[in-house]
């Protein structure tokens, strides 16, 4: 449905995006995920036929952008950042307003509007001026706008930005309903936003596409699934060469844990992709005779596929991984993340790129 071939846009000499390669299924939800400045806006409003593209091409129901570009609108419906609403209409006059921009015929009209105001959840607010709706109501309204031509493709430029969580649940769920008929993209720099309602990620930093994939693939892909995290007596050096010479085991670090009682350590086990290394762990380390207190299997995140794309300087020994720069929360700077540990109730947001360019 969506075909995006090596797309650039050069502001003066400055690239905003380079080389962009993706496409979308027809009935996906794509998210297109990343730090601020790293180049999804951009890459939005070429696709909605907002703004031309430096070189490459961009396709929408087979149409391409710039050259039918009228085509391809009546095919989108385009939610930007700051949805164009006008404050002293009422939402259906808004919204027949745009229908007919739209070019909705006037026997539909009727019928479209009240349709895209049900599937936003607004017919009680048909009647309310816009200017006295809250953040979250305006927000339907800006995808209900997006919608009322019964586009086949929804472009939804960070569709939660500045709700509340209540209301950001709600805009979620609406999301995942128009994914039935229709094609989505959504743009967002907040992890948890993908791995709940996409079927697919693109990871955008600096410009460049560094990763697309579903959210499982692309944990298995980068960190290599799951691991484990052990607390042991013994020698640090010793215990990490022992567990590194296990079958199965991908790299070895310890983890740094204030007050841990005298003598014990933490380390981390990453596991290589499709093993289950953890038996033959424990049997190497009571063989070498090390103590063994606590063994947990854990998973790995979003996050550290995030962090392993988008990190300037990747470690060559994964041992020296505490060397990456990165200004994720101290609570998600971990490789692999406990199924245990309870998950954060705020959502975690991408750090802004540290050369943003704005
Ligand atoms: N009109 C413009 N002129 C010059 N540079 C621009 C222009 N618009 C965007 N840029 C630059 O292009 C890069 C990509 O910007 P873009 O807005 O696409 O990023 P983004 O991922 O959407 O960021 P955000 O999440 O902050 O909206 C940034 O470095 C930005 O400064």
């Amino acid at each position: 449905m969506i075909e995006v071939e090596h797309l650039s846009k050069i502001y003066g000499s400055t690239p905003a995006i380079e080389d962009v390669t993706f496409s979308v299924a027809p009935g996906e939800i794509l998210g297109f995920l990343g730090p601020n400045g790293a180049g999804k806006t951009t890459t939005m409003r070429i696709l909605s036929g907002y703004l031309p593209a430096s070189q490459g091409t961009a396709k929408v129901a087979g149409f391409e952008v710039h050259e039918h570009s009228m085509q391809v609108r009546q095919r989108i419906g385009y939610l930007p950042e700051t949805p164009p609403l006008y404050p002293e209409m009422t939402v259906e006059g808004f919204l027949n307003f745009v229908a007919q921009i739209k070019g909705v015929s006037a026997g539909d009209r009727a019928s479209r509007i009240t349709l895209a105001l049900q599937k936003c959840n607004l017919l009680e607010k048909r009647k309310t001026l816009i200017r006295k709706l809250s953040k979250g109501f305006r927000q339907r309204v800006g995808i209900a706008q997006a919608i009322v031509h019964d586009p086949p493709v929804i472009i939804l430029d960070e569709p939660t930005v500045g709700l509340d969580p209540r209301q950001i649940i709600d805009v979620r769920n609406l999301i995942k309903q128009l994914a039935n008929d229709h094609t989505v993209i959504l743009s967002t720099h907040i992890l948890p936003e993908v791995s709940m309602t996409c079927d697919r990620i693109a990871i955008i930093n600096r410009g460049r596409v560094v990763a697309t994939n579903t959210p499982e693939s692309l944990m298995e892909q980068l960190v290599g699934g799951s691991g484990y995290e052990l607390e042991i007596a013994g020698n640090s050096l010793a215990i990490q060469q022992c567990l590194k010479r296990v079958k199965g085991v991908k790299y070895v670090e310890e983890m740094r844990i204030e007050n841990m009682p005298e003598h014990r350590i933490k380390v981390r086990v990453v596991a290589e992709s499709n093993t289950e290394p953890g038996h033959a762990i424990a049997v190497a380390l009571v063989q070498n005779g090390v103590k063994l207190y606590e063994m947990r299997r854990v998973q790995a995140s979003l996050e550290d596929v995030f962090l392993e794309l988008t990190t300037e300087e990747k470690p060559v020994d994964p041992t020296e991984s505490e060397t990456v720069e990165t200004e994720i929360p101290a609570s998600a700077s971990a490789n692999v993340n406990s199924e245990e540990t309870a998950p954060s109730s705020t959502p975690s947001q991408i750090p802004e790129s540290t050369e943003d360019a704005e």
